[in-house]
């Protein structure tokens, strides 16, 4: 069972929202840095003198090296403490922005992206696992949500405020500025951040690559850290597919609205996004057993409003629009059951790697569904045939969901059994016992 410290609070104090409010701006940065290109793309084509296969390199760099590495920063985490990998974070990002601000070949700015991207998958995990040393576990999901809300702060900056600057001061003022003071911000990490509530630092004693290799499968072998990939897996992508990629050609191309009508909508996403989180994080936190019946209803949903956006019968009016993508847009707040499974069912030592495991889940759904989204476009030239691919995804991660949900109460009822304390306290129900049907015994909890 978890290892939990005997004296965690019922409620964590000002020092702990103050200590969190610290890192999540480290959050706030690495998302404005990392969607930063959004809107400055058509000045880097220009300034490097490159077309769209190479920016989209930019891209595809930034991605792969966040996804690489999802795992070893939660190892890293666990190892060195969040405030040391924060720190971290900050110097990646501010000396990738600096160097992307006095770039002057294609070359440089590509290295100075990926430096970039390095600090930027440094940063979400490193910020749940210091608020899950400092937060009781019901105040987790709050924290989660609100560090997920912050970070649309840093994507708003960099719109419209990004592009006044790109248009007034211009690429190497802006970034520059940008790199600067976010190499400046880990002054405030190093004065405020305290990795525990008692100790400034946190440390595990050094591991070998074995040893490491076992802290990952035993992390793997846990039920909750697998429902928490799969929740995390199935719940944010349709909203990740939408603004990173095809929801403008899928409005303007597929449904033949126009360019300002179709960014307007996909704004929906991020008011409802930061509206529904901190509701949400708020209530789960206050009843955990309720957390996966409520992602459960809203994969139903999510489900409804894809049926209704590719069955709708011509040009899909904006009500409906806006009310499907209300719905879609709670994915990131219902994603963050996934984190809170991850710190619930793993030993604290672990809960770094637990989250960096579930944090990739999101990632493979949405880098996924966006290639085959593409690949079937190209292929039919139709947008609804692509889209379809959503409810695929959405089927799949469903399915996983099941089974681990059924698996990981199963382990906590056999815990109970055993004596043992679980994290949350469930129901047994008729069809608990159809966990045998899947021919596993109960792993740890
Ligand atoms: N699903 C997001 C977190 C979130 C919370 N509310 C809305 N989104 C996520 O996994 N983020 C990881 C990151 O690095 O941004």
């Amino acid at each position: 069972m978890s290892s939990r410290p005997a004296t965690t609070p019922s409620a964590a104090p000002l020092t702990s929202w103050l200590i969190w409010l610290t890192a999540a701006i480290v959050y706030l940065l690495a998302v404005f840095h990392r969607t930063s290109l959004g809107v400055a793309g058509l000045d880097a084509a220009e300034r490097f003198g490159v077309g769209s296969a190479a920016l989209s390199a930019f891209t595809v760099l930034q991605i792969g090296v966040y996804a690489a590495m999802q795992i070893p920063t939660g190892v890293l985490v666990d190892r060195f403490g969040p405030r040391r990998i924060l720190t971290c974070a900050l110097v990646f990002l501010g000396l990738g922005q600096v160097l992307l601000a006095l770039a002057d070949t294609y070359a440089v700015a590509l290295l100075a992206r990926g430096v970039l991207g390095l600090g930027d998958a440094l940063t979400f995990v490193s910020v749940l696992r210091l608020a899950a040393n400092h937060f009781p576990g019901k105040q987790y999901m709050l924290v989660t949500a609100l560090t997920g809300t912050l970070g649309f702060i840093g994507n708003l900056a960099a719109t419209l405020p990004l592009t006044l600057l790109l248009a007034g001061p211009g690429w190497t003022p802006t970034f520059l500025v940008a790199g600067l003071v976010t190499l400046a911000f880990t002054a405030a990490v190093t004065v405020a951040v305290r990795d525990t509530p008692t100790s400034r630092t946190s440390s595990s004693a050094a591991e070998s690559a074995s040893e490491i290799a076992v802290q990952l499968k035993e992390a793997l072998r846990v039920p909750g850290t697998r429902l928490g990939f799969w929740t995390h897996f199935t719940t944010p992508f349709s909203q990740n597919v939408m603004v990173l990629l095809w929801g403008v050609p899928f409005l303007v191309e597929g449904q033949g609205y126009s360019a300002t009508t179709a960014s307007s909508l996909l704004a929906v996403f991020v008011v409802g996004a930061m509206v529904a989180g901190p509701v949400l994080g708020g209530f789960i936190g206050r009843r955990p057993e309720l957390r996966m019946p409520l992602v459960a209803v809203y994969l139903a949903a999510t489900a409804v409003a894809w049926a209704v956006l590719l069955g709708w019968p011509g040009q899909v009016p904006v009500p409906v629009l806006v009310a499907a993508f209300v719905v879609l847009s709670f994915g990131g707040p219902f994603s963050t059951v996934g984190f809170a499974l991850a710190r619930d069912y793993n030993p604290m030592a672990r809960v770094g790697t637990a989250t960096g495991i579930v944090n990739v889940g999101g990632f493979v759904a949405t880098t996924v569904a966006s290639l085959l989204i593409g690949v079937l476009l190209e292929a039919t030239g139709d947008y609804r045939i692509a889209l379809v691919t959503m409810v695929l995804v959405l089927a799949f991660g469903a399915w996983r969901i099941c089974v681990w949900w059924l698996r990981a109460r199963a382990a906590v009822f056999a815990a109970e059994d055993r004596g043992d304390p679980v994290p949350v306290r469930l129901r047994r129900h008729r069809w608990d016992s159809v966990r045998t049907s899947f021919g596993r015994s109960p792993s740890p909890v």
